[in-house]
């Protein structure tokens, strides 16, 4: 059912964007999502780029308030006020989602991008039957009814390892082990025939066998069907095993974005350098766990520093006056930190980052 909702006709052709043009399924850029409370504002997601192409997934990760959620959210159309996006688009198939009808939208949820939530009771209906919940989704999303529709719903119960599937659809959420859920809510995405599935913290309420199983579903879905996934997590050991590359999210904004691999061979930002201290096993000489001291701060107003700066171990002076720019440090990785590039001295450095708002090249 990809691409029946961009309706031929004239329109300008979206810019072909560098080389990634394309292949990408979505491309996020400079996305603004602010929420305006009585007391504040709330810069939840401020100016982030990022493409996920056919096939692939791109994983985010940050701690606890740092934008993920709001990021996904805004993706899927479902930021409501006092949350508005202010700015960037979000360009699918090279049509912009910002500023679409809700009906719109609506065509696309579930329909071309599906979402996966970190606790399935909040998805799943716990009045109706499992089995009622999928056939739903596929007569909306695929037009079946009847007969092959609860054929197709108990092949899909059994394609997310639901044993005894056909007994199971009469059954109710409750009657669900967590894992289950998390089971029929993937079924119910899949009923959709998405090609971008966005997945917020899935695993985060399961305990770590059933974790490991349902990212290896997961996984083994993404290959069968070529699907994109962006998979949020605040677990950057998670990220390791789904994600093909990486966007590592602080206080609103991506501060560095790599393939996997050299992300974690090779980390630049002190954030990210921080976040994979944290992993046990990592370090063997560490005898305790590394953890960063404090929390994220909540972004009140547009970036002036770096948001970082009060718990990084690498800040100096500048680090609390100078915003950070994004700079190029090899192909496809980027960082946005002042102690890049690094070949420079540090006065040309703070005069690149002071003076540019676009990519600065190593
Ligand atoms: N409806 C809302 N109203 C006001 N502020 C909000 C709202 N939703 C999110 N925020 C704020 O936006 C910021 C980002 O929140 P978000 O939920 O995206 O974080 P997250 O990275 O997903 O964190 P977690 O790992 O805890 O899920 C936070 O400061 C949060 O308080
Ligand atoms: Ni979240």
């Amino acid at each position: 059912m990809s691409g029946d909702s961009i309706a031929p006709g004239e329109r300008s052709l979206p810019d072909e964007d560098e080389d990634e043009g394309e292949e990408s399924l979505l491309e996020v850029e400079d996305l603004r999502t602010v929420f305006y409370t009585d007391k504040e504002e709330i810069h939840a997601v401020d100016g982030i780029d990022f493409s996920i192409r056919k096939g692939e997934t791109l994983g985010i990760v940050g701690e606890s308030g740092s934008g993920k959620s709001v990021t996904a959210r805004s993706i899927m159309g479902l930021i409501k006020s006092p949350g508005r996006i202010v700015g960037g688009s979000i360009r699918y198939r090279g049509e912009d989602l910002v500023g679409k009808s809700e009906t719109e939208l609506e065509g696309y949820r579930g329909g071309d991008i599906a979402m996966i939530f970190q606790d399935p009771m909040t998805s799943l209906n716990p009045v109706y039957t499992v089995g009622n919940q999928i056939k739903e989704a596929l007569d909306l999303h695929q037009d079946l009814t009847g007969e092959e529709a609860t054929d197709e719903a108990a092949r899909l119960l059994e394609s997310v390892n639901i044993p005894d599937a056909r007994r199971r659809l009469s059954e109710y959420p409750h009657e669900f082990s967590g894992g289950m859920r998390q089971r029929a809510l993937i079924a119910m995405a899949l009923a959709c025939d998405p090609d971008l599935l966005i997945c917020d913290e899935p695993t985060t309420a399961l305990d770590v066998t059933t974790q490991a199983q349902i990212l290896e579903l997961l996984q083994e879905i993404q290959r069968e069907r070529d699907l994109a996934m962006l998979f949020i997590t605040h677990d950057i050991g998670v990220i390791a095993e789904v994600a093909d590359r990486v966007a590592v999210m602080y206080a609103g904004e991506i501060i560095e974005r790599a393939a996997v691999k050299p992300l974690f061979a090779d980390p630049k930002h002190p954030y990210t350098q921080g976040l994979l201290e944290s992993i046990p096993g990592r370090n063997p000489e560490a005898n305790q766990l590394h953890t960063i001291d404090g929390d994220v701060p909540t972004a009140t107003e547009p970036a002036s520093s770096c948001r970082f700066a009060p718990r990084c171990p690498a800040a100096f002076d500048e680090c609390q006056k100078v915003h950070p720019a994004t700079v190029s440090v090899d192909d496809d990785h980027t960082v946005s930190c002042l102690l890049y590039p690094e070949a420079d001295s540090k006065t040309d450095r703070l005069a690149q980052h002071r003076d540019t708002d676009e990519v600065i090249d190593e």
